[in-house]
C-alpha cells in the first residue's frame, strides 16, 4: 500500500559519499554528468573536485571527483608509467580511512578500440591480491552512459549489509 510504501522509502534511504579518483580524462566529470543531468556535458579538466548528488534506488550517491592532476594534467599520462599509477592507487587503498569502504572501478572509454577491458583493468590495477575490500570492475562508456547503472547497481548491493 501507499503509507507502507512512503515509509518504506523514508525509512529505507540511505546515503552513500563516493571519492572517485583515476587519471586526467579517465571521464570521472563525464560519469559524474551524465548520472546525474542523463546527458553528456563538454568538460574542461577538473582543477580541485566536483561534487555531484543523485539519487539512485533509495540511496543519495555524493560523488566527489578529484582532478586527475594540476597544471601538468595533459602530461600526467605520459609522465607517469602505468606501474607507477597502480602503485599510487594500491596506497590509497592501504589508506587507514577506506578500510571500511567497497572499491568499484569504471573500465571507461569502452566505445574506443584501444579501450582496456574490464578483466585487462582487474589485472592492471592487480585487484586479485585485494583482499580487505570488497570490489568489482565495470565496463563502461560514459558519454553513451552504459555500464555506468550496473556498476551502481552492484555499490547499492553491499552498501544494504552496512551498519
Ligand atoms: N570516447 C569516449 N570519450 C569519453 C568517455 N568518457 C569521457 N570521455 C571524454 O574524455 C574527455 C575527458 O573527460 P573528463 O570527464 O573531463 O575526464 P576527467 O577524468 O574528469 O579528467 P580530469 O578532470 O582532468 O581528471 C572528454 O572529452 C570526454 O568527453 C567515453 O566513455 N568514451
Ligand atoms: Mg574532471
Amino acid at each position: 500500500n501507499i503509507f507502507a510504501n512512503v515509509f518504506k522509502g523514508l525509512f529505507d534511504r540511505k546515503e552513500m559519499c563516493i571519492l572517485m579518483v583515476g587519471l586526467g580524462a579517465a571521464g570521472k566529470t563525464t560519469v559524474q554528468y551524465k548520472l546525474k543531468l542523463g546527458e553528456m556535458v563538454t568538460t574542461i579538466p577538473t582543477i580541485g573536485f566536483n561534487v555531484v548528488t543523485m539519487e539512485y534506488k533509495n540511496i543519495s550517491f555524493t560523488v566527489w571527483g578529484v582532478g586527475g592532476s594540476d597544471k601538468i594534467r595533459p602530461l600526467w599520462c605520459h609522465y607517469f608509467q602505468n606501474t607507477q599509477a597502480c602503485e599510487e592507487f594500491m596506497r590509497l587503498l592501504a589508506e587507514d580511512e577506506l578500510w571500511d569502504t567497497v572499491l568499484l572501478g569504471f573500465a571507461n572509454k569502452q566505445d574506443l578500440s584501444n579501450a582496456v577491458n574490464a578483466a585487462g583493468t582487474t589485472d592492471k590495477l592487480g585487484l586479485h591480491s585485494l583482499c580487505h575490500m570488497s570490489w568489482y570492475i565495470q565496463a563502461t562508456c560514459a558519454t553513451s552512459g552504459d555500464g555506468l547503472y550496473q556498476g551502481l547497481g552492484w555499490l547499492s548491493s553491499p552498501l544494504r549489509n552496512q551498519k
